[in-house]
């Protein structure tokens, strides 16, 4: 089976600013990765190579059984899923939440004239459940509460039955129980073997949901370690990968990071 996403060698540069260096990362259809690293590491950089929004500078990126600069992009996006504030803040607050995520068919932000089949809307009826938010279905995008948006992305994002998801921070600006709750969902998402490889970037271990399988840990463009989630969140490779000494810790299939205390006299 041909992966999902395939990178070689991607560098990303922007003026002098080299955004990504040399990222070389396989993801497989099964696979359910966590990226993570400090603020300015180039997450969501990756993640719009991934989501086909930016070409590499230079390397191969191949998406979907697509070489990126080499296929229509317009073709290749609605078999992407994504969430992230940024496509969030496209979003009109005047729009209900149904149309948010019936109108993703079309990748479009705010129905207009586009036609949906019963089926569409029975799709976006499904997912609304599943994302628990069926209650909302005529309430306007801009009255909703933060965990709430974040459900009404994820519906959206899935409303393509997309064959890779990519969630840039969906749980950030949420209160603990908003947290709490978004992350079991997800957990219980990514659990569903037919659900699409999956990619979560997150600054916080807390935020990773169970079923999680792999993780990439970047820094300044560069990726410090990927692979088995176990393998890469280590105390000494997130202590590199954050300059700061950490200590990582993993309780029924959650994570959490704290900094390592130093070692008091006496
Ligand atoms: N067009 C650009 N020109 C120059 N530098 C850029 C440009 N776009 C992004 N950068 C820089 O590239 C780096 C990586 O940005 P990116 O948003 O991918 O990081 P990130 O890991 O997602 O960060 P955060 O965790 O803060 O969201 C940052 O230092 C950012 O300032």
């Amino acid at each position: 089976m041909a992966p999902v996403v395939e990178l070689e060698d991607v560098t990303v540069v922007r003026g002098k600013a080299t955004l990504l260096d040399r990222v070389n990362w396989v993801i497989d259809e099964t696979d359910r990765w966590v990226i993570v690293g400090p603020n300015g590491a180039g997450k969501t950089t990756l993640l719009q190579v991934v989501s086909a929004n930016v070409h590499p500078t230079s390397g191969k990126a191949m998406i979907l059984d697509e070489v990126l600069g080499a296929v229509d992009v317009f073709e290749l996006r609605p078999r992407i899923g994504v969430t992230s504030a940024a496509l969030a803040e496209r979003i009109p607050r005047s729009e209900s939440v149904g149309n948010v995520i019936v109108s993703a068919g079309y990748a479009v932000v705010g129905r207009w004239r586009e036609h949906y089949d019963p089926t569409d809307f029975a799709r976006a009826g499904e997912l609304m459940r599943q994302l628990r938010i069926e209650r909302l279905g005529k309430r306007t995008f801009g009255t909703l509460s933060e965990g709430e948006r974040k459900r009404v992305q994820i519906a959206r994002a899935l409303m393509t039955d997309p064959e890779l998801l990519l969630l840039d921070e969906p749980a950030a600006g949420l209160d603990l129980a908003g947290r709490e709750s978004l992350v079991e969902t997800l957990g219980e998402l990514i659990a569903d073997p037919y659900a699409p490889a999956t990619v979560l970037v997150t600054h916080h271990l807390e935020e990773i949901p169970t079923g999680m399988t792999h993780a990439l840990l970047l820094k300044e463009g560069r990726v410090v370690a990927a692979g088995p989630i176990g393998e890469v969140l280590t105390d000494t490779l997130l202590s590199d990968a954050f300059d700061l000494p950490l200590q990582v810790s993993q309780e029924d299939g959650r994570w959490s990071a704290r900094a390592r205390r130093a070692a008091t006299e006496g």
